[in-house]
């Protein structure tokens, strides 16, 4: 399958069902800003889960902080329950090399000592460059490395997959 072919919602919908085969009780939900979120914030309210998602940054972890820096806009962690000896389900709309959750591994345990954390994508791409896999991926893409897979949500809530040259 290539990119162009990924239909977000119909992913949604499998990543729906494959989470829903992944919740321990007690379970938080914590999105990667951005598309992550947006998904932990619609999969909170699809399940019926009590309380708010959690959504977090990796900003402050990132490797390439220095180059990179921190973005514009919201881009900040916001956990609002105790994380300490809570299962914590990880959200996030793409998994390619694996820093970005090694960076949002490191900044939930700034927050407290969860009991277990686990990972749900809407797509893994491969190109791990870090031993980091999910528990569940709705699909699973090989792309050119150069191009930058994102999730994008329209004013509807909607989801569409965008494709970029990376810069
Ligand atoms: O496994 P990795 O190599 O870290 O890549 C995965 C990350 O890349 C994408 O974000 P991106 O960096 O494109 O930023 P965005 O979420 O703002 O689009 C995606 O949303 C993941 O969070």
């Amino acid at each position: 399958m290539s990119a162009l072919q990924l239909d977000a919602e119909a992913l949604y919908t499998e990543l729906l069902a494959g989470v829903r085969r992944l919740l321990l009780p007690d379970v938080a939900l914590v999105g990667v800003w951005s598309g992550g979120a947006w998904l932990a914030e619609r999969l909170q309210r699809d399940l019926g889960l009590p309380g708010k998602h959690g959504v977090i940054s990796s900003a402050l972890h990132r490797d390439d902080f220095g180059s990179r820096g921190l973005a514009s806009g919201h881009d900040a962690t916001s956990l609002p329950f105790a994380v300490d000896g809570r299962p914590i389900l990880l959200i996030d709309d793409v998994l390619f090399t694996g820093r970005t959750i090694r960076a949002v591994i490191n900044e939930l345990y700034d927050f407290g000592r969860p009991s277990s954390v686990r990972l749900a994508v809407l797509v893994d791409r491969g190109g791990r460059e870090l031993p980091i896999e999910a528990a569940y991926a709705a699909s699973r893409i090989v792309l050119p490395a150069t191009q930058r897979l994102s999730l994008t949500r329209d004013d509807a809530g909607g989801f569409t997959f965008s494709v970029r040259e990376a810069s």
